[in-house]
């Protein structure tokens, strides 16, 4: 049967779904948002998750700016800066093809599918595939992974033609100027250079401002400047050569500077200083009369494209708001991106779309696409979403307010605060992330009272089966902020490549929340994502493989049945969250069809699901997951890309698990 090194690479990682500006911004996270995150931008959106950005801003060790005595100015003088008007333009235009863009009082611009169009758009459409103006591999995977194309030395094998890859060395080469850079061939090397060139004498220049500054400090000094600072300098080097009208929709990208507190503006203020000095710009207004180094701080920038220290911080609060988190087919975040089209799509929690990158964030023309996950009628508005679908209203409004600065008035944010009573003949409709299980264990489900929103009416919740009214003291609301915090270690750990660590962490508090809240509930079912992705990569270097690989199992099956609940209102079928994490289980059922066949000894679930019997009948149980996802697949990643990558995997395991039957019939 199929092996788990094929799984060790697929991280189904959260945030899978934010893939947004923000979302794969960075998430949205996910999939990809303007930071997505689901991942996130989204913006960071494309994926459900918080952007690479945001995080960065506020956990990174010193930089050496921040010692020099040639100091930018400080993060909090930024701060202060007037803010510079929006250069946006403000008519509606024809964006592409059947795409539109439109702008309303209360939310700006958006895209819309154009009411002149004659059909709708179905799920699996590509409504738009863009190459980002950058995508910028992230801190943490800068040893890891090809600087220009995303793959680890193995994946770059993997795709060569089956003739030239034994010729090959499984390892990436350092860039020997910066030896800060790797990429995984001579022609991804070259292919980056003319970017990279600049680059690479600033990484030197900063690697040796932070060795001096290192010296005699016991705080680490980073030896390069962050995901942020990279992608922003990239931009803007970029901007020199390729000219304005390159740069004009860059500079039209919403900025939410106006709105924001000094608290909120201070972490981008940093990025400012940090970038000005990475690229060789320093200006100081508290050394005036200095007029020289500020006439030549001005020249810089302006040969930058950039009128002032002002329109600098315009510049970040821009990337901050409107970035992508980039992430692998898989959905685990590998950096960011910055693509101003994509980046022009409003944010739902009930999204129609997503923005995913099929075969990875890499050089690729058209890497970053927009695909319709439910069907888009003529004249309708595309949504993404910038925020990880499983965090529970609450968190979703925080995260909105807080990194995009708006409250989302969608039709789950309306249902989440007004409560509304069920109408006559019809059980109310209760939101599966907040759900509790009935204290009588009749099987029935009660609505978690909301915490966080003052302006939500107050919560009196019986159970949608037998009618019994919560437990008081209700104990809910401390388990799940356990929750939050065990998750946010454990995803720190991730990221620094120990899984055990991440495991650790995470257990108790999915044994105690599985025990109070169905798996849709938040943040169980990001928990039970995070623990599956740290036993998958235990699963490839343990000795108790088949064991880790077992409870994988069973976190995939209740993953699935939690994003699955509610008929799919939360995570539709063709989500790409969702899409993944059935091909996961699909793949995790037939790595182990072979397993000892043992039930639940030690799980982490309270009341573990039970694994189909080891040999044919989880095989067949993996193959039926396998046709499901594929299917989801096809509308999560696009049927013009077959799905994406993952498609194609999941196509091959189907293939070869047929093989494998057929000849177990014949014998
Ligand atoms: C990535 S931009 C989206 C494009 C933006 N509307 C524009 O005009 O360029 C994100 C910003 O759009 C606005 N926005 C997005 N979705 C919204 C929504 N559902 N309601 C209100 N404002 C929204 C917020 O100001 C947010 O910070």
């Amino acid at each position: 049967m199929a092996s788990f090194q094929a799984l060790k690479q697929q991280r189904a990682r959260r945030g899978a779904g934010a893939a947004s500006a923000g979302q794969a911004r960075a998430a949205p996270a996910p999939a990809a948002t303007p930071a997505p995150a689901d991942a996130a931008p989204q913006p960071a959106c494309a994926s459900e998750e918080a952007p690479v950005a945001a995080q960065e801003l506020v956990a990174e060790p010193d930089a050496p700016e921040a010692a020099s005595t040639q100091a930018f100015e400080s993060a909090a003088t930024m701060a202060q800066l007037p803010a510079c008007g929006s250069r946006a333009e403000s008519t509606s235009y024809r964006l592409r093809g059947e795409l539109e863009v439109r702008r309303t009082e209360a939310s700006g611009r958006s895209i819309w599918w154009a009411p002149t169009s004659v059909k709708s758009a179905t799920a699996g459409t590509t409504l738009l595939a863009v190459s980002p103006h950058v995508a910028v591999l992230s801190s943490a995977h800068l040893d890891s992974r090809c600087a220009l194309c995303f793959k680890t030395a193995d994946e770059a094998i993997e795709a060569l033609p089956h003739t030239a890859s034994g010729s090959s060395s499984p390892r990436l080469q350092r860039c020997s100027g910066c030896r800060t850079l790797h990429y995984c061939s001579a022609a991804c090397q070259r292919a980056d250079w003319p970017l990279h060139r600049q680059e690479c004498a600033a990484l030197v220049a900063y690697a040796a401002s932070a060795a001096s500054s290192a010296k005699g400090q016991t705080q680490r000094v980073a030896s390069e400047p962050g995901t942020s600072v990279r992608a922003l300098a990239r931009l803007l080097w970029a901007g020199q050569k390729k000219g304005a009208d390159w740069m004009e929709p860059v500079h039209n990208m919403q900025s939410n500077r106006g709105k924001m507190d000094s608290q909120q503006l201070e972490p981008l203020g940093t990025i400012a200083a940090r970038l000005a000095f990475f690229m060789g710009v320093t200006l100081r207004p508290d050394a005036e009369p200095d007029e020289e180094r500020s006439s030549a701080a001005r020249a810089r920038l302006a040969a930058l494209g950039l009128a002032s220290s002002a329109q600098l911080l315009d510049f970040v609060c821009q990337y901050a708001t409107n970035s992508f988190t980039a992430a692998s087919s898989d959905l685990s975040p590998l950096g960011v991106a910055v693509a101003p089209e994509a980046a022009l799509l409003n944010h739902s929690c009930v999204p129609n779309a997503c923005v995913v990158f099929p075969f990875g964030p890499g050089a690729r023309e058209g890497s970053l696409r927009v695909v319709a996950i439910r069907e888009i009628k003529p004249g309708e508005e595309i949504l993404t979403s910038y925020v990880d679908l499983s965090d529970c209203y609450a968190k979703r409004r925080q995260t909105l307010a807080e990194r995009y600065l708006f409250a989302c008035s969608c039709a789950m944010c309306k249902h989440a605060r007004r409560r509304a009573p069920p109408k006559a003949g019809r059980a109310a409709w209760l939101d599966p992330r907040e759900a509790q299980w009935c204290s009588r264990a009749c099987g029935g489900w009660i609505a978690s009272p909301l915490t966080g929103d003052e302006t939500a009416a107050p919560v009196s919740a019986s159970c949608s089966k037998c009618g019994a009214p919560r437990a008081q003291p209700d104990t809910s609301a401390q388990a799940r902020q356990s929750g939050e915090q065990a998750l946010e270690r454990a995803e720190r750990f991730l990221d620094t490549n120990e899984p055990e660590a991440a495991w650790q962490t995470l257990q108790r508090s999915i044994r105690v929340l599985s025990a109070v809240m169905p798996p849709s509930g938040y943040p169980l079912l990001a928990l039970m994502r995070c623990a599956q992705t740290a036993l998958i990569e235990l699963a490839g270097s343990s000795d108790a493989s088949e064991e880790k690989l077992d409870e994988a199992t069973r976190l995939g099956l209740a993953i699935c049945a939690g994003m699955q609940a509610a008929g799919g209102a939360v995570f539709c079928a063709a989500h790409p969250a969702r899409a993944v994490a059935m091909a996961t289980l699909g793949k995790l059922l037939i790595a182990d069809a072979q397993g000892d066949g043992s039930q639940a000894q030690h799980s982490c679930l309270a009341s573990p699901p039970r694994l189909p019997q080891a040999g044919m009948e989880r095989a067949l149980a993996g193959r039926a997951m396998l046709v499901q996802a594929h299917e989801e697949l096809l509308g999560a990643f696009g049927r013009d890309t077959q799905g994406g990558a993952v498609g194609a995997t999941v196509r091959s395991a189907l293939q070869s698990l047929d093989a494998e039957l057929s000849l177990l019939a014949a014998r």
